[in-house]
Parts: C-alpha cells; sequence; structure tokens
C-alpha cells in the first residue's frame, strides 16, 4: 500500500469516527483509492450498547442496497459493522506498513553491492585497507584527504559528497531525507550512507581492476551505529585519521568557504547544529577508537602545508613505508 493510500485510509478512519452518518461514510469511502472502496447501500448507527434496539436514525436509506453478504435479515436495525471494520483494516494497516517502512529504510539505493548472498564483511581486511578520516566540520578533512591521494593512491570517498551526489540523482527516494538532515546538520540513517559507500567503493575496486585498495572514508563514522555497521557489513577499518581543531577556527574556515562552496549547511544556523552534531554524537566515535588505540590525531589548526607534514609523518610513524 502506498504511502498516500495509507494517509487516505487513516483520513477516512477518522473522518468516520468524528461524524457517525451515512453521507460521511460515503464521503469518505470516495477518498479512498478505488481498489479499496465499498458501497454500503444501508447503514445503521454502530456505536451504541444495544445496537439491534436502537432507534435507527437513518432508516429511510433502505433505498440502498445492503452490501452484505452474509444476508441481510431484512430488518433495519440490525448493526453492520464491517464497513468499519475494512475502512479501520485500511488506515491502520497503511499506517503499520508507513512506521515500518520508515525504520527499515530500504538500504540499498543501487541495489547491487548490498545483495542478501554476498559473504560479510563484504571486503576483506587483508586486501582492502580503510582509514576513516574525522574532523569537525571545516576542519580540513577534505583537504588533507586530496593531499593523502596525491602521495599515497588512496581512494577519496567523503561521505557527504555521496551523500548530496544521492540527494541530486534523479528519482532518489531519499533525496528530500538527506536534503533534510545536512540542512539540519542531522545525520543520515546509517543504512543510506554505509550502502552508498559500499556501492561506490565496489566501483573503485571494479575500475581498477585489483582486489587490493586502500580507502580514505572521509567524513564517516559520524555514530557509533555507522561505525559498527560499516565494519560489520563493509570492511573493518585500520585506523581514525582524527583533525582536532576548535570551533571558532571552523567556523572562520566553513563562512569563507560557504562564500563560494553553495552548500546548504555553510550558513551560520547550519554551522551551530553541525558543531553540536559533532560533539554529541560523533566525539563519542573518535573516544571509542582511541580506547581501541586506533586514532591518530592530528593538530589541525595551522596552515595546510603544515598540517599535512604531521599527517604523513604520523601515518607513515603507525603503519610504515610501505603500508
Ligand atoms: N589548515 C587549514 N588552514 C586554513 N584553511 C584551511 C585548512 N584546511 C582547510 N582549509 C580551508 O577550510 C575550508 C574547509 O576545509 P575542508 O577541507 O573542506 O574541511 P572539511 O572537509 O573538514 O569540512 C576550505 O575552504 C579549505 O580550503
Ligand atoms: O556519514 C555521514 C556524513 C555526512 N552526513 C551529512 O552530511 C553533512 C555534511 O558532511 P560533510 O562531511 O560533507 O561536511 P563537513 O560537515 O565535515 O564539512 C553532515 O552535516 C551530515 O548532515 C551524514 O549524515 N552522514
Amino acid at each position: 500500500m502506498s504511502i498516500a493510500a495509507a494517509a487516505v485510509g487513516r483520513q477516512a478512519w477518522r473522518k468516520l469516527a468524528r461524524n457517525n452518518s451515512t453521507a460521511a461514510i460515503r464521503r469518505t469511502i470516495s477518498l479512498l483509492p478505488k481498489s479499496q472502496q465499498f458501497r454500503p447501500t444501508s447503514f445503521v448507527p454502530a456505536f451504541t450498547a444495544n445496537a439491534s434496539k436502537a432507534a435507527p436514525r437513518f432508516s429511510q436509506s433502505q433505498q440502498y442496497r445492503s452490501y452484505s453478504s452474509g444476508g441481510s435479515s431484512g430488518d433495519g436495525t440490525k448493526v453492520k459493522f464491517w464497513p468499519f471494520v475494512l475502512v479501520l483494516a485500511a488506515g491502520t494497516g497503511g499506517w503499520v506498513l508507513l512506521i515500518n517502512r520508515q525504520k527499515n529504510m530500504p538500504p540499498n539505493p543501487k541495489q547491487t553491492a548490498s545483495s542478501s548472498a554476498k559473504p560479510t564483511p563484504a571486503f576483506s581486511p587483508s586486501e582492502v585497507t580503510v582509514l576513516f578520516v574525522l574532523g569537525g566540520p571545516g576542519a580540513g578533512k577534505g583537504t588533507q584527504c586530496a593531499n593523502l591521494v596525491n602521495d599515497f593512491s588512496f581512494h577519496h570517498l567523503s561521505a557527504g559528497d555521496l551523500l548530496r551526489a544521492e540527494q541530486d540523482r534523479p528519482g532518489s527516494q531519499y533525496g528530500q531525507l538527506i536534503q533534510d538532515c545536512i540542512k539540519n546538520g542531522a545525520i543520515v540513517p546509517m543504512e543510506v550512507t554505509v550502502a552508498l559507500l559500499e556501492n561506490a567503493m565496489a566501483d573503485a575496486i571494479a575500475k581498477s581492476g585489483s582486489k587490493k585498495a586502500r580507502f580514505l572514508i572521509d567524513g564517516f563514522p559520524r555514530k557509533m551505529d555507522q561505525a559498527f555497521q560499516f565494519e560489520k557489513v563493509v570492511c573493518p577499518a585500520k585506523l581514525v585519521l582524527f583533525f582536532d581543531c576548535p570551533e571558532q577556527v571552523m567556523e572562520g574556515r566553513l563562512l569563507e568557504r560557504g562564500k563560494t562552496s553553495g552548500r546548504a549547511d555553510d550558513n551560520a544556523e547550519s554551522i551551530r547544529k553541525r558543531f553540536r552534531t559533532f560533539v554529541e554524537t560523533s566525539m563519542p566515535v573518535v573516544e571509542y577508537y582511541d580506547k581501541e588505540g586506533k586514532v591518530i590525531k592530528v593538530d589541525a589548526t595551522p596552515g595546510p602545508k603544515e598540517v599535512y607534514e604531521d599527517v604523513k609523518r604520523k601515518l607513515v610513524g603507525k603503519l610504515g613505508e610501505n603500508f
């Protein structure tokens, strides 16, 4: 049942509950999609403790054919519950489907990489090296990833870029959801982002022609559920590169970037919300990996060159020249 049908079903039920009359029922039934319509030809009010004894308010409506297949008694006082039941079932069923649909976001926008038969995780850490790149908004993650791509032949996948591309993809069922989340600095449900990342990794590996690959996963995971899900179904991460930067510095960079980026979230209000999400939701991810001994922390306050020197030194120090 479509969302529209569910909404119409609910609307019909509310109308029925509000207005217990034949005319109201016929009007509301006509709101239902054709497949759910039925045409009661007589109606006796049902919401009474002793329906059979109740005086039929609409007994003059006997010119309508009885819809019941259970054999009309011919007694105009007999109560017919089932039209209510049908409308209630249609509305409630639709509502339940809608809620379930929202809870269990169909995970895979591309319908390829996440088929149920695939191994878990999809990529082996012995072949695929994953580095998560974290830091507050504007800390310089994208800037430093570009440097690392040049020197270490990483594939760079920005979760934010993938989400923006999905948002703009014609026909995407997630477009509006992504747009709302990004504007409000909220985190898009993990199923969407994890599926986009997995697809992008599969594409990059297929194009390179080698099963061995290294990835910088930029701006992800921003929430613990994403981290667990990604490591479980896509690939365990080797390290986290964390760019540490004060909010004031990041704000200045973002406002500057906002002059040309065209991004819907590079404005003062969205920036505030993004900072809060980062502190409340994303920092716990950094702390979690820190306890695992997997975090390389870099001071992102100095200029880009200086920051990169630090990144390179620490990365090579941890993984060796030929990781
Ligand atoms: N170390 C730095 N010093 C000053 N400006 C920087 C530095 N690193 C990045 N920037 C600038 O700050 C803005 C945000 O950087 P970006 O790499 O896009 O951050 P993030 O990916 O973390 O949001 C960009 O306009 C970038 O040119
Ligand atoms: O895993 C992710 C990564 C990004 N986002 C959304 O994308 C926005 C922009 O993220 P990006 O990494 O592009 O930019 P940053 O905030 O780091 O500058 C975030 O605020 C979130 O709304 C998300 O929901 N999940």
